[in-house]
C-alpha cells in the first residue's frame, strides 16, 4: 500500500523568519502519529502547509503518491485530506445526525444545501448513525447541535472529518477545551478511528499523545529534533531538555 502522507524537505519563511526547516514526515496508513514540540516550535505553520492553507517556501506535500504542493485545500480535501472542521462549521439548529448526513451528502457529491434531500434520504440517515454509532457517539444523534456542551461539539467535529472518509486524518489539540469530565469521550473516539485511516495528531496534553500515538515527531525551532516511537522519544535526553527547559522557564 502507498504512503498516505508524506512531507518532503518543507520548508517555509517568512521574510527572514524561518518557521519551518527542511521537515521530512511519512505517515503509512493507519498510522497513529503525533507532532509535538514547545510553543512557537512551528506545529500550526506545517499543519497550514499540509492543509493548504499556506504555500511552502520548499519541499513537497504528497497525499497517496500525488504531489499536491499547489493544490488548494478543497482540492486536497477532496483527494482524502480532512482535518477537524472548526466548530462553526456545525449547523447549529440542526441535529448531529443530520450534520452528519450533511457531511456524508458532501462526500457523494450532492448539492449539501439541498437539506430536505439528506432528511428525507433513509440511506443516508442510517450511514449517519451508523458512523456515530462505529464512534461510540450515537446517544448524540438526535440532539441538536445547539444543546451540546462544548466537549461534545469536539467530539461531532471528529465524526464530521470522517464522513468525508479520509485516508489522512489532522487532529488539531483534539483535547483543547474538552473539560476532563469528557475527556475519557474523546479517548474512547480515538480508540475507534478507522484503522486504515492515518491520524497525525497535535497536541499539547502528553497524557494523550502517550496513549494514542505510535510515532512522535518532535518540532522545535521549525525543524524535527527527534522522530520514534514513544518509549524513544520519552526517554530522549535532547526531548527532557526542552521539555523540562520550559517548564523551568514558565
Ligand atoms: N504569518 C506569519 N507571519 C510571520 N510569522 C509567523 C506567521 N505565522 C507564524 N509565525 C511565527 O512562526 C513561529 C511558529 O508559529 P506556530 O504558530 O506555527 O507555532 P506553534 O508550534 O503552533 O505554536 P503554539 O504551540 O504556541 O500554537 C512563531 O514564531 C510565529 O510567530
Amino acid at each position: 500500500m502507498s504512503v498516505a502522507l508524506e512531507l518532503r524537505g518543507l520548508s517555509k519563511q517568512f521574510g527572514e523568519l524561518k518557521v519551518t526547516r527542511d521537515v521530512n514526515l511519512v505517515l503509512e496508513p493507519g498510522a497513529r502519529h503525533a507532532l509535538i514540540g514547545p510553543n512557537g516550535a512551528g506545529k500550526s505553520t506545517l499543519v497550514h502547509l499540509i492543509t493548504g492553507l499556506l504555500k511552502p517556501s520548499k519541499g513537497q506535500v504528497v497525499l497517496a503518491g500525488q504531489d499536491v504542493t499547489g493544490f488548494t485545500s478543497e482540492r486536497r480535501v477532496k483527494l482524502g485530506l480532512a482535518r477537524t472542521f472548526q466548530i462553526n462549521s456545525l449547523f447549529n439548529r440542526l441535529t448531529v445526525g443530520e450534520n452528519i448526513g450533511l457531511a456524508l451528502s458532501a462526500r457523494q457529491g450532492m448539492d449539501s444545501r439541498l437539506f430536505s434531500g439528506v432528511t428525507q434520504s433513509p440511506e443516508l440517515m442510517d450511514e449517519a448513525a451508523e458512523l456515530l454509532h462505529s464512534l461510540g457517539l450515537l446517544d448524540l444523534a438526535t440532539r441538536s447541535v445547539i444543546s451540546l456542551a462544548y466537549g461534545q461539539r469536539r467530539l461531532i467535529e471528529i465524526a464530521l472529518a470522517l464522513a468525508l472518509k479520509p485516508r489522512v486524518l489532522l487532529l488539531d489539540e483534539p483535547v483543547a477545551g474538552v473539560p476532563s469530565t469528557e475527556g475519557h469521550r474523546l479517548f474512547d473516539l480515538l480508540e475507534r478511528l478507522p484503522e486504515d485511516v492515518a491520524t497525525l495528531v497535535i497536541e499539547h496534553d502528553m497524557d494523550l499523545v502517550f496513549r494514542f500515538a505510535r510515532r512522535i515527531t518532535v518540532l522545535v525551532e521549525g525543524a524535527v529534533l527527534v522522530e520514534g516511537n514513544v518509549n524513544d522519544v520519552r526517554s530522549d535526553p535532547r526531548v527532557r531538555a526542552v521539555y523540562l527547559g520550559e517548564r523551568a522557564h514558565a
